[in-house]
């Protein structure tokens, strides 16, 4: 049974428990308003571990973590250009938790912030206990700089699309493209049977919509203000999928503009006999500026000033193994990678129970893979402690950030 001290406060592990699960109820009030609940300096003690809590807003001063790691957060937060993260690995492993905590944690440091999610099952929304779905840019109470939360939902854009292009006859369809920023695709798909085509959507049309998205970024105004962009995507096959997309829309374009072309110069023949005039802009001309785009984007992912892609796992073989897999596969991409974060570890204990020292054991034996793993051995092991209590809403994300990125 775990028993928590304090030279002020006396408080039982129940108390805590329910105190801390419950900080999303208080999640729209103003930093300071926590100040007050959280004006207390526990200790907390557990048969297996320890893990100490002496400031306000849980920032922590001893780090429960087998050895300190520098995660380089110094390097992550300076300049004022914008900076783009993604936070991606096995399913499960904590990729929105570290995310998020490390979107609050630049909010904090200055930085006008956008965490965006683009994994079809989100838990944004959980990890901030905050409703942020609905696909716009929701503000974040509580960090010192404006944070804002995006999910995208490719799965329910994609519905909306469908019942767009069903009910509205196809006009909705293009004004629905618009808004992804897929306009151009509309029009130039709108003698392909759009509609037909959504039926048996192609691979990669979820990926397309959050791609799109990220497009958006680029050049709209209303993203500009952002200087830390911070992605927390879908697991490992998703990623690379979405990674890999702009080749893929590159090879469809191409194919696109032989259809039309083909489409074209069959409706001008047939105009001809009329006598009509070809009066439309140049079909191929505007996809190719959406190629340049794509580009554009894939450049971005691959830029080692601007992005980097954090590897989050955990210390067990499979998820090392799956890390390695992906680190081998973002270097084929040529996406900056050079920080793993290895969470959930068991923080240190001077008497573990049998479970723990057996579990210890494992963990440590992960560890010595990372190390002599031939893809991740070469990057900055950031450890993060497996905590005891669920990391949910803005002051636990801040304690949790301060924990992990240092
Ligand atoms: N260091 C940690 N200590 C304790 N609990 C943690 C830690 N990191 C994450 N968790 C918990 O593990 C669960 C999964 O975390 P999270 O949602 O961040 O993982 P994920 O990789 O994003 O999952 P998914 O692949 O399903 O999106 C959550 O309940 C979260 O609170």
């Amino acid at each position: 049974m775990a028993s928590y001290t304090s030279s002020a406060t006396k408080i039982t592990a129940s108390n805590l428990m329910s105190f801390m699960g419950n900080f999303h109820h208080y999640s729209h009030l103003h930093k300071s308003h926590f100040s007050t609940f959280l004006n207390f300096k526990p200790t907390l003690r557990t048969n297996c571990g320890s893990l100490s809590i002496t400031r306000r807003n849980f920032q922590v001063k001893s780090v429960a973590t087998p050895t300190e790691s520098i995660t380089g957060f110094d390097e992550m937060v300076s300049g004022t250009s914008r900076k783009y993260y993604m936070l991606g690995g096995k399913g499960g492993v904590g990729k929105t938790s570290c995310a998020a905590s490390l979107a609050v944690k630049f909010a904090n440091n200055g930085h006008p912030t956008l965490v965006v999610s683009t994994d079809p099952a989100h838990s944004l929304s959980d990890s901030f206990a905050q409703d942020l779905t609905g696909g716009t840019l929701v503000p974040v109470e509580g960090p010192n700089s404006p944070l804002f939360a995006l999910e995208i939902n490719p799965e329910k854009s994609r519905e909306e699309f469908r019942s767009a292009s069903q009910t509205n006859g196809g006009s909705g369809v293009k004004d629905f493209m618009d808004g992804m920023g897929l306009g151009m695709i509309a029009d130039q798909l709108g003698e392909l049977k759009l509609g037909e085509l959504l039926d048996t959507p192609p691979p990669g049309l979820d990926e397309a919509v959050a791609i799109s998205k990220v497009i958006q970024f680029l050049e709209s105004q209303e993203y500009n203000m952002f200087t830390r962009i911070v992605f927390d995507t879908a697991p490992t096959g998703h990623t690379l999928r979405l990674l890999s997309l702009p080749d893929f829309l590159d090879a469809s374009i191409g194919k696109i503009v032989k259809l039309r072309q083909k489409i074209t110069s069959a409706t001008s023949a047939i105009k001809s006999v009329f006598g009509q005039e070809e009066s439309k802009p140049d079909a191929a001309e505007k996809l190719e500026k959406l190629r340049e785009r794509m580009i554009k984007v894939r450049e971005l992912f691959r830029d080692t000033k601007s992005t980097e892609f954090v590897i989050v796992t955990i210390p067990t073989v499979m998820a090392i193994n799956e890390s390695s897999r992906l680190c081998a596969s973002l270097k084929k991409e040529s996406v900056p990678v050079k920080r793993v974060v290895v969470n959930q570890i068991l923080p240190p204990s001077s008497s573990d129970c049998k479970f723990c020292a057996m579990k210890r054991k494992d963990q440590a034996r992960a560890l010595g893979m990372i190390e002599s793993d031939p893809e991740l051995s070469s990057l900055t092991m950031i450890q993060a402690p497996l905590v005891d209590v669920e990391i949910r809403g803005v002051p636990a994300l801040q304690f949790l950030g301060d924990i992990v990125w240092k």
